[in-house]
């Protein structure tokens, strides 16, 4: 991209009009656009090293931010000219990360570059420095959504404004979600993009848009610019789920990874914009025990080394029954341990999921042949594939028929839809052993409540939610029988010291109980009161379970998720296939709900505190 831009110099000189030049990450500017062609050229900068700000008080100016306070502002001529530069110099920010760029020339501030170059030299990664680029485009990010929702909800009640009296609503309703509790989200995380700029409501806008609305052109025009700006914030969301990935992969990235397989892998997520980068092939073993989290790569690789999971051994399993009484027979299902709740007699039998995962697996190894020369690209679509079926692993039933939690609330079970097994369900084994497949399927079954609420803010949640339960069921198919309670399996690592090894169960346990733990929390608050708010609920059990256990790049995943809860009526509709179960019935359905967290909150307190126990006297951190 190039333009002219003004630059600030200083307070003598003021702004000064110049011919910028964006181009393979880097920013060139020049006295005006015959010099650039002469290659006349009066500085450049690598944009990975700025932090791009959109300027609140100005809308057309970009703040590019060094740490060092050598800022450089610009200003565009006008709004729509400094989106198109934000943009370019975010999309190059992106796909130009530190370790691709050469020293340029006439680079003025190489000096500043010290620390990306010991980087790229030693071939290490500093998860520093990482976090604080992709800290840097979330911020940015966030931003631009900002101005763009804004602007979108400028041209919709423009609209509204312009359509006859009669088609109107008075006001612009506000979407539920999107009230943010202001002491939910730490704003120092997400920048400049506050709470409160986040939550004002569209009739906050109305006043300045009404001196406006004369000059608006209605009808098709206006249509046009509504599909103009939602693609804009469809662009801008897509690049803020590219980044919450790469900071979920980031923050869980502890050992030094090389720079080589970070750039890949955040690049990775950039191929929607640069497709000619799927051809690169990739030796995937330089990667083993890189990219492994949270997508599971190389547990994934290897997983179809190994021949650990051989058919025979555990498509029998006929242990199973004795080793876990009361998990699910093969096609009776009890659930009647409270008056309130009903015995469901012949289901579809749920299918042997450790059988299950042999098939997949097998057939997968079929699949394997070309897994060394696909793309990082390919790859990336291999995981997405793989982590869909993780979550048909720990669940199989889901395959075939779409379930829904509380369809037994009205004794409405004739469909055969499938009922939800629950902590409270949970037989012991001796010494209070948790049976560890049912504890899998009764974790993978609740959360697997999180696929409703439609919103990829909530992937970062399953893939590490599923990708622990993997974790655990993977040691557990080496030998069902001597596996069969979760103490079991600790306790060989404790005895083969492998507790802190890499995908150990101890440590997906570990982070599975503490997933639980927020969910009783999050439950428990929410079946206190009928007044509860959803985000409430949510933010009081984050304060008590996760977040001190997250740095600051988690945290802010927290807030995004905070954005995208449904409201209380939408979460109780979501529970149910019918929404009519719970529309007609409301007052019913809420209490059957309640009462059912009540007993969640039971069943899962039996659980992690004997987990917590287990791990406390075994001296493991919890
Ligand atoms: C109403 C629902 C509200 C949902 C709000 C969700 C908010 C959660 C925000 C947290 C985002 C966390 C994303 C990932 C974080 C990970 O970084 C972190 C650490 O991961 C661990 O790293 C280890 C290496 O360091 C690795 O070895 C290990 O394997 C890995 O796990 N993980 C976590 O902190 C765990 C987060 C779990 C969050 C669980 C939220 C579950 C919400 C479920 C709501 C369901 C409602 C059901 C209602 C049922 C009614 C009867």
């Amino acid at each position: 991209m190039d333009g002219y831009l003004h630059k600030w110099t200083n307070y003598l000189k003021g702004w000064q009009l110049r011919y910028f030049v964006l181009k393979d990450g880097i920013l060139s500017y020049f006295n005006n656009e015959n010099d650039s062609k002469n290659g006349d050229c009066k500085g450049s900068y690598k944009i990975f090293m700025f932090d791009i700000i959109v300027n609140r008080s100005d809308k057309t100016r970009v703040d590019l931010i060094l740490a060092n306070e050598n800022n450089l502002y610009l200003k565009a001529s006008d709004y729509k000219e400094r989106q198109k530069w934000l943009v370019a110099l975010a999309s190059q920010k992106a796909i130009y990360p530190s370790i691709t760029l050469q020293n340029h020339p006439n680079d003025e501030h190489s000096t500043k570059q010290s620390f990306q170059q010991e980087n790229t030299m030693t071939g290490t990664y500093d998860s520093t420095y990482f976090l604080k680029l992709k800290q840097s485009e979330l911020k940015l990010y966030c931003d631009l959504l900002t101005q763009q929702t804004h602007d979108f909800k400028n041209v919709v009640l423009a609209v509204r404004q312009s359509l006859p009296t009669s088609d109107k609503q008075s006001k612009v309703d506000i979407p539920q979600n999107s009230k943010i509790d202001d002491n939910s989200i730490d704003s120092s995380i997400v920048g400049k993009c506050s709470d409160s700029e986040f939550s004002e409501t569209f009739n906050s806008e109305l006043d300045s848009v009404k001196s406006e609305q004369c000059e608006f052109d209605k009808k098709p025009n206006s249509v046009k610019k509504l599909d103009e700006l939602s693609s804009n914030i469809n662009i801008t969301c897509d690049m803020l789920v590219q980044i919450v990935r790469n900071l979920v992969i980031l923050s869980n990235t502890s050992s030094n990874v090389s720079a080589e397989a970070v750039k890949s892998l955040l690049n990775e997520t950039q191929e929607s914009k640069s497709k000619d980068k799927a051809d690169i092939s990739i030796d995937l073993d330089q990667y083993k025990y890189h990219l492994y989290h949270p997508l599971y790569l190389n547990q994934h690789l290897n997983q179809y080394n190994t021949q650990n999971f051989s058919t025979e051994a555990s498509s029998s399993t006929p242990s199973k029954a004795q080793n876990l009484p009361n998990s699910m027979p093969s096609n009776e299902l009890s659930v009647c341990s409270s008056p309130s709740r009903i015995s469901v007699k012949s289901l579809p039998s749920r299918p042997n999921s450790s059988f299950y995962v042999n098939r997949k697996t097998k057939q997968k190894n079929h699949n394997r042949i070309d897994m060394n020369k696909m793309s990082l690209i390919s790859i990336r679509n291999y995981h997405i594939e793989y982590i869909k079926e993780t979550a048909l692993l720990a669940d199989p039933v889901a395959e075939h028929s779409s379930h829904y939690l509380l369809d037994t609330a009205n004794s409405n079970i004739e469909s055969g839809k499938k009922v939800l097994i629950r902590f409270s369900d949970i037989a012991l084994l001796d010494n209070n052993g948790i049976p560890t497949e049912f504890f899998l399927n009764c974790c993978s079954d609740v959360f697997s409540i999180l696929d409703s609420f439609g919103s990829t803010a909530f992937l970062p949640v399953k893939i590490d939610v599923y990708g622990n339960i993997n974790k655990i069921k993977q040691k557990y198919l080496l030998d069902t029988e001597k596996f069969n309670s979760l103490q079991c399996i600790i306790k060989h690592e404790i005895d083969e010291k492998k507790t802190h090894s890499k995908n150990s169960a101890t440590d997906a346990l570990m982070w599975l109980r503490r997933a639980v733990w927020f969910l009783r929390e999050f439950l428990s608050n929410f079946s206190k009161s009928a007044d509860s708010v959803m985000s409430e609920c949510v933010h009081l059990s984050y304060q008590k379970t996760l977040r001190q256990h997250h740095n600051f790049v988690v945290r802010s995943i927290f807030s995004l998720a905070m954005r995208s809860l449904p409201s209380k009526e939408d979460f109780y509709k979501r529970l149910v296939s019918d929404h009519s179960m719970y529309l007609n019935n409301k007052e019913q359905f809420e209490n059957h709900v309640i009462e059912e967290m009540k007993l969640t909150v039971i069943g899962i307190d039996r659980v992690i505190n004997i987990i917590k126990d287990f791990y406390t006297k075994n001296k493991l951190d919890i």
